[in-house]
């Protein structure tokens, strides 16, 4: 018996929870403690390996949450909205620490997070690669030097199956440029441009959402001047930088008070 933290994956065969296994059941740090799916799908009841076509990894998959739970010192969690607001009571009953990967939640959903958060350590991002939470502090500083001659434009492209728009991560540098310039995002972003829009209104923060292939995720911020124009750009080519953050964030959180995080406090930036 180790005394490596325990650690769940939720959505346990969807593309982050399957590079999640390979990463936890690799790891030397943690030990892979349970995988969760939906009720229903086919992988309930095999063990998480064979079900991925490789080794048995001695975890079978199950639709009991609750119960996975209970021996678990992190849940990674990288599935859907109402899913993620379901693990976080159970998380916080457990004491464990639930890193939210999760994007595509309403604010309503986020709020609603709180009453967990009181009770055990809450890790959430849009996007928990290093990479993009340095994007986040280089465009805060960007957008403070610059005045509203400049429009700010975040545009992304992800893979043909994302489900969300605009995606988490152009959520965060559109928080991280409304802050650099002083501004609440609700108040100036303009999400969705169709048919006679009229010009674009000055200080808005407009986004644009790619869809197609497998893109893995890219990101611009466009600082657009009057004769000049700033890109600042991330572009993501494997999904094992947003792996790799959420178990540093597991492990980081192992001795954290009770509260929301995200990963500009896991990384210390
Ligand atoms: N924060 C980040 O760094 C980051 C990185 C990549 C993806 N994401 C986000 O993670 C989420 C998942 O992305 P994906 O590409 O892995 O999607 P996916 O569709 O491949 O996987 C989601 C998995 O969650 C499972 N699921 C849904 N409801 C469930 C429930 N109630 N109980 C158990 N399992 C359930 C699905 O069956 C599926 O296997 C998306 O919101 C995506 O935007 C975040
Ligand atoms: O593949 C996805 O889905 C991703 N989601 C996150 C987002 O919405 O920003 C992070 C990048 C990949």
């Amino acid at each position: 018996m180790t005394h490596h933290p325990g650690i769940v994956i939720t959505g346990a065969s969807g593309r982050m929870g399957q590079m999640l296994t390979r990463l936890v059941s690799d790891s030397d740090k943690v030990r892979l403690a349970g995988a969760v799916e939906r009720a229903g799908h086919a992988w309930i009841g095999q063990d998480l390996g064979e079900a991925m076509g490789s080794a048995p990894l001695g975890v079978k998959v199950t639709d009991d949450p609750l119960e996975a739970f209970a021996s678990a010192q992190a849940v990674l969690d990288f599935t859907a909205p109402e899913a993620t607001l379901e693990f976080a009571e159970l998380a916080a009953q457990a004491r464990a620490v639930h890193v939210i990967g999760t994007t595509g939640m309403t604010e309503d959903q986020i709020a609603r997070l709180a009453p967990a958060a009181r009770h055990a350590v809450i890790i959430r991002a849009g996007n928990m690669s290093l990479g993009v939470n340095l994007l986040m502090q280089l465009t805060k500083k960007v957008a403070r030097a610059l005045d509203a001659e400049f429009d700010i434009e975040v545009v992304e492209s992800h893979h043909r199956m994302k489900v969300d728009a605009p995606s988490g991560t152009a959520l965060m540098l559109g928080e991280a440029a409304a802050e650099g310039r002083g501004v609440a995002l609700g108040e100036v972003a303009d999400r969705g441009r169709d048919g006679i829009t009229g010009a674009r209104t000055g200080g808005d923060i407009g986004f644009s959402a790619i869809r197609g292939g497998d893109v893995v995720g890219e990101h611009d911020v466009m600082f657009l001047g009057p004769g000049e124009r700033i890109i600042l750009r991330h572009v993501a080519t494997d999904r094992a930088i947003f792996a790799r953050g959420a178990l540093k964030a597991a492990l980081w959180g192992q001795d954290k008070a009770p509260g929301q995080y995200d990963m500009v406090d896991v990384l210390g930036l």
